[in-house]
């Protein structure tokens, strides 16, 4: 069974694929918060942007064959179309994401993107794997397309991670956990700064949040 608490068609807002259309589906659950406000403080995840808590989001749901969440996810790209992407986000992907998914997507010929906090393995098969490693947890992906650590966590300096064995190494602002954003605040002058002076880093916004589509 899987557990998803909505499923949404937009562009990619972060990172290398930003502007890319792609079908996010958000699986409920997360092993670093559980999604309540009264826990958020003492959770190892705790300046997350997302309710991820429960199957009644837009066109969310319990399913219990890859086959029909994959079908489920296909319903949303143009008819006809291909190019097709599907972002595999949550809450934690990884709790839920298995083979059988994998390839009920790939048969219907979706490369699959997933959004992951880094601390679970990974199932072969993925097309692009991105990293967002949070605060003191462990790492334990060893090889992604991008690392996008949200920037500045006390516990998460960059330099933890620039020898991961990743393709492209992001900078992404923090912003309130209401979902508001600011191009202007201490958080996005420290990581310009903190690019400027390592080009290992490119720093990315989340573009959803200021072009107001998701
Ligand atoms: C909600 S998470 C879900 C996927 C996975 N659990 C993870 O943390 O990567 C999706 C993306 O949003 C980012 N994110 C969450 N809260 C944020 C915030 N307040 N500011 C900036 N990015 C945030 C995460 O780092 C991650 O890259
Ligand atoms: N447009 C848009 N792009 C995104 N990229 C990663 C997101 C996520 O929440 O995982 C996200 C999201 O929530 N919306
Ligand atoms: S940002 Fe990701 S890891 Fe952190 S609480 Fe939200 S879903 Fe979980
Ligand atoms: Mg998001």
């Amino acid at each position: 069974m899987y557990q998803i608490k909505e499923v949404f068609h937009t562009l990619q807002g972060e990172g290398a694929h930003s502007g890319r259309p792609a079908v996010f589906c958000r699986f409920a659950g997360c092993n670093l918060w559980s999604g309540r406000e009264q826990d958020r403080a003492v959770a190892r995840c705790n300046f997350c942007d997302t309710d991820f808590v429960g199957t009644d989001g837009q066109n969310g749901g319990s399913f219990r064959l890859p086959t029909e969440l994959a079908d489920h996810i296909a319903g949303f790209w143009p008819a006809d179309q291909g190019h097709r992407y599907v972002i595999c986000t949550g809450g934690e992907p990884l709790l839920q994401l298995d083979a059988p998914l994998i390839e009920a997507l790939h048969a219907r010929g979706f490369e699959i993107g997933v959004e992951t906090n880094g601390t679970l393995p990974a199932p072969a098969g993925i097309d692009w794997l991105c990293v967002s490693p949070k605060g003191a947890t462990n790492v334990v992906i060893e090889q992604c397309d991008e690392l996008k650590l949200v920037y500045p966590q006390a516990e998460a300096p960059p330099e933890r991670f620039s020898r991961i064995a990743a393709r492209n190494f992001y900078l992404s602002p923090m912003n309130p956990p209401d979902g508001t954003i600011s191009t202007d605040s201490p958080a996005v002058r420290a990581a310009i700064d903190y690019c400027l002076a390592h080009p290992q880093w490119k720093l990315t916004l989340q573009s959803h949040k200021i072009l107001h589509i998701d």
